[in-house]
């Protein structure tokens, strides 16, 4: 394939940037073979599935490769294989060689970039704000901030971004850009480093024809004037899209059935017995024609192919039969109980079962049939002089002394000081720009704290008094910390696809992320905390010295805290949000039945004792009991049964809470818990996206 050019062009040589020519990297694969752990579909069945079955093939640098092939052939398996985007316990057989050096999966990601199939950018980020976020992150720090904006200008420029610069990207919620503008944009912040190698899954689709040229006609010149090399995965392009790319690899079942340049498919097909009509679009001749007979299609009066069927290529596929109407039962009945009606209506209904029965079996022949054809393509190309010619290209190559890769191939990676500020900065216009979360919880602060105030409104110092304390103190308990755990959980399980997304393709490291996304969420979690506080303490009456209500307040801060942690652990634990939610009540209900409200602490049975050692619940209620009880004076009315000298410490004893230390013992005990939480959630994450970076 290397050193022609295509019909488009002038056969001169393209010409290149300036600069090292090393940049230039060539991808061979050989004998790749991806195997995929499944669930059998029955018992006892086969638990792998083979997706790519001994594929081989090169891309060159300085040119622009279409990988085309039906839905579920292995387009995007074959990019992702290549890009180092699978999982470690997948099986993975062949050879990946970079300019003739076997790479690791990690390095081929530093020499890549890849825009994937979905577009997933944080939604309240603006075109401008995604592109340069892209280029301050990803482009080396040699570069000054003023550099790198202006390169992400004129990456927005290329791809006509320009208008729409400072729309948000948008989400199902919230009206954005349109989906054609977030497929340049995704492109877009991957093309701002043009990393040496760029994989592009469904690089065109959701495009309009224009677009979707101008699209591919920018890869083309990244590929031809910058000597990157671009691959892209296509479905139908348009004849004039279909021109603009130099190779082709055809792919189908996992194999290769075409590799070379574009402008020689229709030839080989062609001598395989599939003729391409005049004036049709290649890519439209082989999606119909090759891939999908037409026959298949539900058409039997033009079998493909229309040649001889030497080739063992000529089957005409049987065609469905059309389905008689089923008779009207209930007319039928309603005529009457007319038995000759009631006959035909068997008979109507017999036969529509038989027809049925022979729909069945001929759409089995069909696929049968269709399933023999794309063998007999394989078998065609791998008996091919153009593959033999391939593979003894690639055997030669591999022998030939290996050029390697050149550091200055390697994609930047921002240093955590970079990092962090860039991603505390995004959080917070994250959080600006989605002001109902933030007034949401506002809300809920200011509205269950007036209503726990209203319930417990100035508590008597009788006995009804402090059964009011104590159900009111549990109240706040439960409250700051379920409050928090659902608010985050949500915020941070919507969030986690981006994030996903970007620590894929090594935008960002862990640490960086966590930490700022922490710090970004720490401020509501104190200042909503000490709102709550200071309506409902005064309201209900609690003991009204500053240090008592400094305690509280510092309580209901941590138990805030505890619960955001718990939250981020949960969210990180499940990668999927509903199910983070429904299983969140199976990690609260026991923290909160043993956090010494509902049983006391001392008669708890012995094998739940250990519950009671891990729930925040337990610390932050002793720690606001003893605040309020401790000192506390009891005058119980004379209608009530009190023990004789019955004061806040016998309120304490009672609730076996004597030898529980102190208050500021408890909150001690809370603060390290929201740490080892906050530990166990970057844990949980870690081992969520580890397999992205493995
Ligand atoms: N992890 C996996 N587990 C099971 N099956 C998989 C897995 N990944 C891919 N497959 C299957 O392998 C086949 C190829 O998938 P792939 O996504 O590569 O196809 P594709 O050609 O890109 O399809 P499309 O054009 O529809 O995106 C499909 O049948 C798909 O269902």
């Amino acid at each position: 394939m290397e050193g022609h050019e295509s019909q488009d062009e002038p056969p001169t040589k393209p010409p290149v940037l300036e600069g090292p020519d090393i940049t230039r990297l060539q991808i061979l694969f050989q004998n790749l073979t991806y195997t995929v752990q499944v669930k059998p579909a029955k018992k006892g069945g086969d638990t792998s599935k083979s997706i790519l079955k001994d594929v081989s093939g090169v891309f060159e640098p300085a040119r622009l490769t279409a990988v085309m092939g039906a839905s579920g052939s292995g387009k995007t398996t074959l990019l992702n294989v290549l890009a180092g985007f699978y999982k470690a316990q997948d099986k993975l057989t062949g050879d990946v060689l970079v300019n003739g050096k076997a790479v690791t999966k990690e390095k081929m990601r530093r020499i890549s970039g890849f825009v994937h199939q979905e577009d997933v950018i944080l939604h309240t980020m603006t075109v401008r704000e995604a592109l340069e976020f892209a280029a301050a992150l990803k482009l080396p720090s040699s570069m000054t901030a003023a550099q790198k904006s202006q390169r992400a200008m004129e990456v927005a420029q290329l791809l006509n971004l320009h208008k729409s610069l400072d729309s948000v990207v948008g989400s199902s919620m919230i009206k954005g850009i349109s989906g054609g503008e977030k497929r340049r944009l995704s492109l877009g912040m991957e093309m701002v480093t043009e990393p040496a190698v760029l994989f592009l899954d469904e690089s065109s689709s959701g495009l309009d024809s224009f677009t979707a040229f101008k699209v591919v006609h920018i890869l083309r010149s990244v590929a031809h004037l910058h000597g990157r090399t671009v691959v892209c995965s296509i479905h139908q392009p348009s004849s004039e899209v279909f021109h603009l790319f130099d190779d082709l690899v055809v792919l189908a079942a996992g194999q290769i059935i075409y590799l070379g340049q574009v402008q020689d498919m229709v030839g080989y097909f062609g001598a395989l017995g599939y003729h391409c009509p005049n004036y049709t679009n290649p890519a439209d001749y082989l999606f119909m024609e090759v891939l999908n007979a037409p026959a298949a299609a539900g058409d039997d009066t033009e079998a493909a192919p229309q040649a001889d069927g030497a080739n063992g290529h000529g089957h005409h596929l049987p065609r469905l039969p059309h389905l008689p109407s089923l008779p009207h039962r209930h007319g039928h009945a309603a005529a009457g109980h007319d038995a000759e009606a009631g006959k035909h209506a068997a008979e109507a209904e017999a036969e529509a079962e038989a027809a049925a029965k022979a729909a069945l079996s001929a759409a089995e022949a069909a696929h049968a049939a269709e399933e023999q054809r794309i063998a007999s393509l394989i078998a065609a190309w791998d008996g091919s002089p153009q593959a033999a010619a391939l593979h003894r290209s690639l055997t030669s190559r591999r022998a030939a002394e290996a050029a390697g890769i050149s550091k200055l191939a390697e994609s930047a990676v921002a240093p955590f000081w970079l990092q962090a500020p860039l991603l505390a900065r995004r959080a917070l216009l994250n959080a600006w720009r989605n002001p109902l979360v933030f007034r949401g919880k506002l809300a809920q602060t200011v509205f269950l704290s007036l209503v726990v105030g209203l319930i417990y409104l100035q508590v008597s110092d009788d006995l009804a008094g402090v059964q009011d304390r104590q159900g009111s103190l549990f109240f706040l308990v439960v409250e700051g910390l379920f409050g928090s755990v659902m608010g985050i959980l949500t915020v941070f399980g919507s969030e986690k696809p981006v994030f996903q997304r970007e620590f894929g393709t090594r935008l960002y490291g862990l640490p960086a992320y966590f930490i700022s996304r922490w710090l970004v969420e720490l401020p509501s979690h104190i200042i909503l905390p000490v709102l709550f506080s200071c309506i409902c303490y005064f309201m209900i009456g609690y003991q009204a010295t500053a240090a008592h209500f400094g305690w509280f307040a510092l309580t209901m801060v941590l138990m805030d805290n505890s619960g955001a942690a718990l939250g981020i652990f949960v969210s990180c634990l499940f990668n999927d949000l509903s199910v983070a939610l429904s299983v969140m009540p199976m990690f609260l209900l026991p923290l909160m039945v043993f956090s010494g409200f509902f049983v006391n602490s001392d008669t708890i049975p012995p094998y739940f004792t250990w519950i009671q050692y891990i729930s925040p619940m337990r610390y932050g209620y002793i720690a606001l009991a003893k605040n309020e009880f401790a000192g506390l004076q009891i005058n119980c009315s004379p209608d009530e049964s009190c023990p004789p000298g019955y004061n806040g410490a016998m309120v304490l004893a009672n609730m076996g809470f004597s030898d529980k230390g102190s208050v500021g013992q408890n909150l001690g005990i809370l603060f390290a818990m929201v740490w080892a939480l906050l530990l166990l959630a970057y844990v949980a994450l870690w081992l969520a996206v580890r397999r992205l970076v493995k």
